[in-house]
């Protein structure tokens, strides 16, 4: 069997710069005779990427459970092309991924909600904000449809400030592009980070997608190219599941029975 590919996954806020980064290093992967491919999520091509692609241009109006499930659902349905190009030696670039998925929606709040206690250790209260009010969507609902499919051996997440990202071309067309649900999506991208360094699946790594275009690109090549090497033992092993814990806590539980 040919020396398997990394799974690289580009993650980010809207704006921090993914989707040009995938590009540079897609073509640095090929001048470097690496075989490799890109991806994207969603992927508005198919069936299932047509209908989230009209709801984020607000043209339809779909239940947020729903269109969680949409997204998730447009990642299986390349789920086992992606683990046969691994396999086959193809490195795969993936402009966004299961983890904007649950950082999307778990940010989600009903604008009518009551929000949580907002008052001051002085009696007084703060106005109230996305973040104070209660998620439409708990997190480990939204994390649930996404587990099992293969685990990225490698996460880049472009970080930069809502405010900053906000400023750039193309910024705001979008359901999702404004900057109280921006910040609320970044708190909950660092706590999705926290949990695939637990599970010790895959590294995450954050990158300051605030530095300029030639300076991110630098500091993604070399991040890529430890992967490939196979990180401290030189291997890749076989492709990982997202999440498997859950998997493996289903079967000890007897949920599976
Ligand atoms: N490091 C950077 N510095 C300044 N502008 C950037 C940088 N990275 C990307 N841009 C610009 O910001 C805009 C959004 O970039 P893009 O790659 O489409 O972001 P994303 O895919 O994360 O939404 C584009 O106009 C791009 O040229
Ligand atoms: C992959 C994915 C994206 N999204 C959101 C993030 C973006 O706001 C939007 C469109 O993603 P994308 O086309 O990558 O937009 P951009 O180039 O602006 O980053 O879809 C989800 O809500 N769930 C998901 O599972």
């Amino acid at each position: 069997m040919s020396k398997r590919g990394a799974f690289v996954v580009i993650e980010g806020l809207d704006r921090s710069g993914k989707s040009t980064q995938a590009a540079t290093l897609i073509k640095r992967l090929q001048e470097s005779n690496v075989p490799s491919k890109l991806i994207k999520f969603p992927d508005r091509t198919t069936p299932i990427g047509k209908l989230i692609d009209s709801y984020l241009r607000s043209e339809t109006e779909l239940d947020d459970h729903a269109i969680h499930l949409l997204f998730s659902a447009n990642r299986w349905e390349v789920a086992s092309s992606i683990v046969k190009d691994l396999e086959n030696g193809t490195t795969v670039i993936c402009d966004r991924y299961a983890f904007s998925g649950i950082a999307f929606s778990a940010s989600k709040v009903d604008p009518s909600s009551k929000p949580v206690d907002t008052s001051t250790s002085d009696g007084s209260s703060v106005a109230p904000t996305h973040s104070t009010r209660p998620p439409l969507l708990p997190y480990s609902w939204c994390r649930a449809p996404d587990v099992s499919l293969p685990a990225p051996d490698l996460t880049l997440f472009l970080d930069i400030l809502p405010h900053i990202a906000s400023q750039r071309a193309g910024y705001g067309g979008e359901r999702y592009e404004n900057q109280e649900h921006q910040e609320r999506v970044r708190e909950l991208f660092s706590r999705i980070a926290e949990e695939v360094e637990a599970e010790g699946v895959g590294r995450w790594v954050v990158l300051d997608g605030g530095l300029e275009l030639k300076e991110v690109e630098e500091a993604i090549w070399r991040e890529v190219k430890e992967a490939l090497r196979g990180g401290d033992d030189g291997e890749l092993g076989s492709v990982k599941r997202l999440w498997d814990k859950d998997r493996e806590g289903a079967v000890l539980s007897s949920l599976y029975i």
